[in-house]
């Protein structure tokens, strides 16, 4: 698969929930639009809350739109498919099979009705290609519960792309992993960003992380999450690997734009959810 251009067009998500012993309907995100290239690394950010991994759970086909659409490359998106892979913050690995068997699991699972020769060897070089991305030559025959986080968000990442999905989806993927321990996926991560051209979409609580990895970033507004603002990267300093230099002024400067866009977006919430109660109480 190639391409991957992802139309987000007037995307409006509520969820029903209990408040006070009544059903209620709260919106979540209101009028989302965003057009994402074939290749763009877009990563999202925004207050806690705001809606980032709806929004990615509604591109992966888990969750529906109340109203508008998404679209990779004019096919509307009606729920999961092979054009989109998934990694989340905790492991999907399963347990039971080698980090071997749960890269290759997918891809053989498509090819198993209609096993050709040439058509399982292209699985096994696409996995061992993947592999070596990830540097897990020395951990194919391990299982996941004798990995580091780190390994096991590697082996993740290698099986979501097996298939050459023409969209990653990323949920807080190094979330749950220690500061060096990131670096080094970021490290990874950029390299491989920069062999597969896969369409990106990444949620992130860390800024940093945000724009190192990222073309662009989105930054949400909260309740309900809207597009508040949208960041380029293309004008920082990289090095000869194209990494973005984290020590220069214009970098420090980029951070404290988008963090003060997120400060404003969530200090406009908490002011606005405070003065409604005071009103409440006052009457
Ligand atoms: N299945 C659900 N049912 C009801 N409410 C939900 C459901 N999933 C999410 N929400 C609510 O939707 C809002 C947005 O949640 P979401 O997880 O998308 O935010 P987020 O920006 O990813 O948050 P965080 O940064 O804390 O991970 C939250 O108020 C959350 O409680």
């Amino acid at each position: 698969m190639s391409a991957g251009a992802v139309d987000i067009s007037h995307i409006f998500k509520s969820f029903r929930i209990k408040e006070r012993k009544k059903l209620v309907i709260r919106p979540v995100l209101e009028d989302i639009n965003l057009s994402i290239r074939p290749g763009e690394k877009i990563m999202i950010v925004g207050a806690s809350g705001c809606g980032k991994s709806t929004l990615l759970r509604l591109v992966a086909g888990l969750e529906q739109a109340a109203a508008g659409s998404i679209s990779i490359d004019g096919d509307v998106v009606n729920g999961p498919g092979a054009d989109r892979g998934v990694v989340f913050q905790q492991s999907t690995l399963f347990p039971w099979m080698t980090v071997w068997d749960n890269i290759i699991f997918s891809r053989r699972l498509r090819i198993s009705l209609n096993s050709r020769d040439e058509q399982v060897s292209r699985a096994v070089y696409r996995s061992n290609a993947l592999v070596t991305l990830m540097g897990l030559e020395r951990s194919v025959e391990l299982y996941p519960d004798q990995l580091s986080g780190g390994m096991q968000q590697r082996a993740n990442i290698a099986r979501a792309l097996v298939s050459s999905p023409k969209v990653l989806l990323m949920d807080e993927p190094f979330g749950a992993l220690d500061a060096q321990t990131r670096e080094t996926m970021h490290k990874v991560v950029s390299h491989l960003f920069n062999v597969e051209k896969t369409t990106v979409m990444f949620v992130t609580h860390d800024v940093e992380e945000a724009i190192v990895l990222g073309d662009k970033i989105v930054v949400l507004s909260a309740n309900p999450g809207r597009v508040d603002s949208v960041f380029t990267t293309e004008l920082l300093k990289r090095d000869e690997d194209g990494i973005v230099i984290k020590n220069d002024p214009v970098f420090f400067d980029f951070k404290e734009q988008i963090l003060s866009r997120i400060r404003e977006t969530t200090t406009l919430r908490a002011t606005g959810d405070l003065l409604q109660r005071v009103a409440k109480t006052l009457v």
